[in-house]
């Protein structure tokens, strides 16, 4: 073949593959676009997903630790609220979501009154996820302590993935007495119309809380090119060491991400059963095959989902994952007709974890989160009660049915699958 020939083929090939590209991004954008307008329609004619069962507050002593769990968002806010108006020196508030809607106002009113009051006031909320709050509405008292993690750090200019991640935690402390972490962000939306989970904690752990915000605030108190304007927030010793609560934190800045790697030990070990509750379910292959592998070995496993979620491209993302899911005997449990955004997983009754962290990239590989790693069975048992009373709210989906869905629902997983590691 001349030279002029193969020049020519290389040319053609280059073509070829080039408009491959180009034609499945198109196909891909245009299966996103359907998708969301599906959904947009959907979504309006729906009618308010209000009802679903309240499982209650559940309480335990772990160690030297109280503990309550809540998985309804107005008993949450009250508890938090009156913690916040009865705080006497201070008061440590880092959200994702803060809305400027009536909860929203009431926590502003509730932390801007501590401050009034001489209580030291420290408030970290993300940049990102608050894009859509006009900034007028964080009307800070000018003694509180504010830091808006920022959507863009100088630092990503220079360290690739230790500039990155968003502020997704949801953790309360006061009076270095009582501390308060898990799925909750801060809106209206959440208090009735959401299930969710969150841990309030009293004694000693509390520390952890506060170490984990203390960090997040030292590190990031720094604005502009490196000029300190916000006050140090003095990190204490822990002084106790209690193997049966731990908070695992993910911090990017540091290229740490333990949630990660606590999820899989604790899938590898298990050896009877694993509850998994999730809003996202988009699993790495790691995490994937961990479940897997349990399923086939015969633990019981359950994940937990929202039929429909508020993000319709991650539920389109999480279905590619239903045919291995299934085949592999895992009880997929759908929530119909509202909102569980909770993060908990509860494995063999006795390793439990409430927190912040989705089963997806963003979480497990991107943001900074955390969650409270916990050895005990009372409170296992109260993570398998409400993980019980919530399946009663679920469908199971079987293999049959997963497998009679329409051709395009399958194009469109296929599809979409490429974009698993963005979310
Ligand atoms: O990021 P999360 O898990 O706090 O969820 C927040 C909602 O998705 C807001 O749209």
């Amino acid at each position: 073949m001349s030279q002029h020939a193969v020049h020519r083929l290389k040319h053609l090939l280059f073509t070829l593959v080039k408009r491959g590209i180009l034609a499945f991004f198109a196909v891909q954008a245009t299966v996103i676009a359907t998708l969301v307008t599906i959904d947009t329609v959907t979504r309006h004619r729906r009618v308010k997903r209000t009802r679903f069962p309240h499982p209650g507050t559940f309480q335990s002593q772990v160690a030297r630790a109280d503990m309550r769990l809540y998985t309804f968002g107005e008993d949450l806010y009250r508890d938090m609220l009156h913690e916040i108006e009865t705080a006497e020196h201070l008061v440590l508030l880092e959200t994702y979501i803060w809305k400027n809607d009536e909860v929203g106002q009431k926590f502003l009113d509730a932390v801007n009154g501590a401050a009034r009051r001489g209580v030291d006031v420290y408030v970290i909320y993300d940049g990102f996820a608050n894009l859509v709050v006009p900034p007028a509405f964080y009307d800070f008292h000018p003694s509180v302590h504010v830091l808006r993690f920022p959507v863009f750090r100088a630092s990503i200019l220079f360290t690739n993935v230790r500039g990155t991640g968003f502020d997704h935690r949801k953790v309360l402390v006061v009076d270095d007495r009582v501390g308060f972490v898990g799925g909750y962000n801060i809106g209206s939306l959440y208090a009735t119309q959401w299930r969710d989970t969150h841990l309030k904690i009293m004694g000693p752990s509390v520390w952890d809380l506060r170490q984990a915000f203390a960090n997040m605030w030292n590190s990031n108190r720094k604005t502009g090119w490196g000029r300190a304007t916000r006050a140090i927030l003095p990190e204490i010793s822990a002084n106790f060491w209690e193997p049966r609560i731990r908070a695992v934190n993910n911090i990017p800045s540091n290229l740490v991400f333990p949630t990660r790697g606590v999820y899989l030990d604790a899938i590898n070990r298990a050896s009877r059963h694993i509850f998994i509750t999730t809003p996202y379910f988009i699993p790495d292959q790691q995490i994937l095959d961990a479940i897997l592998a349990a399923a086939r070995r015969g633990v019981d496993v359950r994940v937990l989902i929202p039929e429909t979620s508020n993000h319709v491209l991650a539920d389109w993302l999480s279905r590619g994952f239903y045919t291995d899911l299934l085949k592999a005997d895992v009880s997929l449990l759908l929530y119909e007709n509202a909102m569980i955004h909770a993060k908990t997983a509860t494995i063999d009754g006795e390793w439990s974890i409430v927190g912040t962290a989705n089963l997806d990239r963003l979480s497990l590989t991107g943001n900074y989160e955390i969650g409270m790693e916990i050895y005990d069975t009372d409170l296992a048992g109260d993570l398998e009660r409400i993980f019980e009373i919530d399946s009663s709210n679920c469908r199971e989906l079987t293999l049959k049915e997963w497998g009679s869905r329409h051709v395009a629902a399958r194009f469109s997983e296929a599809v979409l699958a490429p974009l698993r590691p963005l979310l």
